[in-house]
């Protein structure tokens, strides 16, 4: 039998069939469900994202009403529960906090070893409302005041936007923060996805999966690039400085944050819409600053990255967004988590219909064999 060919990082490697986003890495479009992802983010909402992930098409009226009535059903945590968040350290990043929360959330869960399909969905809403709350709670407790009780007449992203920050959003922030959410909501086998299904596909519970997928987004080359970018936008301090600081990265042959990307060898289309929203906040609230000084970094680092398909990826500017929300840098990947649950919930749905099987690749063997053992005192 031929060997097979190494992919390393499995690229280019396809494992199973999916209808919930498509990506044309060429052309930098993106679509959930075949919905181009400008669509959503200008008509729809995150509750309506998330039930046509879940669902695999839109909700009628009713449908969405009776969906937002059981996320609003499942957003609050026990009041103990919330107790615990209160003794982790506020040392530890917050993505570490949001981890041990959810694998928390497993360990008081009576159902969490029922991996029957309407059991897989029910705890997949639960997780989609819950993620919001649990990140509001943590950051409410690290700054050392009471988390603060989800309010049942607020959208999801209202209500996040109140949780975190102790006052009702305005329809423009409420709308920033959905935009948000939703273009982060879902990206096909992206390294955290993959990491859920990895673990689903063992038969393990889905606080397993997901608790593995927080893991897996954390990482700067993933999820946590978002809050690398705004590191580097403060490294950098002024516009005037942006050109010869990416020139000095890109000649010691260091990698700017927030750019490139595994599929996309254009322009992501995520940060096209993050891009002008950023824009519109800075110019409306003197954030100039920040922006200015990634349009610079955009356009020194493009001249020498462009040529070779390197371009703003999705955590280039939503720092901007985000920090303009008040929400301060280090939870920058936790609020990523709180859209791309749906996501995760949603391939371990449809992996789960269709055959759940284990993912278990090969590396390609390049030791010794029969090598003659020598005990330790003869080495
Ligand atoms: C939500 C998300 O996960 S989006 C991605 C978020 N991550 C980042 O923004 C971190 C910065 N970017 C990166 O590290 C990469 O572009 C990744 C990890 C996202 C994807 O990279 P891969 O597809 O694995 O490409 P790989 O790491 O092999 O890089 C290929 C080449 O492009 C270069 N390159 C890739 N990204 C960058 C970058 N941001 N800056 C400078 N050079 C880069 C690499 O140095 C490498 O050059 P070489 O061939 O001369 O060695
Ligand atoms: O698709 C990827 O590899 C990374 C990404 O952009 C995402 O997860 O949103």
């Amino acid at each position: 039998m031929a060997e097979a060919e190494i992919a390393r990082g499995l690229e280019g490697v396809v494992f199973t069939e999916t209808e919930l986003s498509f990506i044309d890495g060429q052309n930098g479009r993106l679509y959930y469900l075949g919905y181009p992802i400008q669509e959503l983010a200008e008509h729809s909402s995150f509750e309506e994202v998330s039930y046509l992930l879940l669902h695999k098409r839109l909700p009628t009226a009713d449908e969405l009403a009776v969906f937002k009535e059981k996320l609003v059903k499942n957003r609050s945590i026990a009041v103990e529960k919330v107790a615990s968040f209160a003794d982790y350290p506020r040392t530890a990043h917050p993505m570490a906090s949001l981890r041990t929360a959810i694998s928390e959330l497993g360990l008081f869960d009576p159902t969490e070893e029922d991996t029957s399909f309407e059991s897989l969905y029910e705890k997949s809403v639960s997780l989609i409302s819950k993620f919001a709350t649990v990140t509001a709670a943590i950051k409410r407790l690290r700054e050392g005041h009471m988390p603060i009780e989800p309010d049942p007449e607020l959208s999801h992203a209202a209500n996040f936007y109140y949780m975190l920050n102790g006052k009702r959003p305005s329809p423009e922030q409420e709308k920033l923060l959905d935009v948000a959410l939703i273009l982060h909501a879902e990206h096909g086998m992206n390294a955290s996805t993959f990491t859920a299904l990895a673990v689903h596909s063992t038969a393990s519970d889905i606080y397993s999966s997901i608790v593995a997928a927080v893991g897996a987004l954390k990482g700067p080359r993933h999820g946590g690039a978002n809050e690398q970018v705004m590191k580097m936008v403060q490294e950098i301090g002024k516009p005037e400085a942006a050109r010869g600081w990416v020139q000095g990265k890109l000649a010691n042959k260091e990698r700017i944050m927030g750019m490139g990307h595994r599929v996309y060898k254009a322009l992501d289309p995520r940060a096209v819409i993050l891009k002008k929203y950023a824009e519109i906040v800075a110019k409306a609230h003197g954030k100039s600053t920040e922006y200015e000084i990634l349009t610079i970094v955009e356009e020194e680092a493009g001249k020498v990255l462009n040529p070779r398909g390197i371009y703003p990826n999705v955590d280039f500017y939503s720092g901007v967004v985000y920090s303009d929300l008040g929400i301060p840098t280090e939870f920058f990947t936790p609020v990523f988590a709180v859209a791309r649950i749906s996501g995760w919930t949603a391939h371990i749905l449809e992996y789960a219909r269709m055959d759940n099987r284990l993912l278990r690749p090969k590396a390609k063997f390049v030791g010794e064999l029969d090598r003659k053992y020598v005990p330790i005192d003869q080495r």
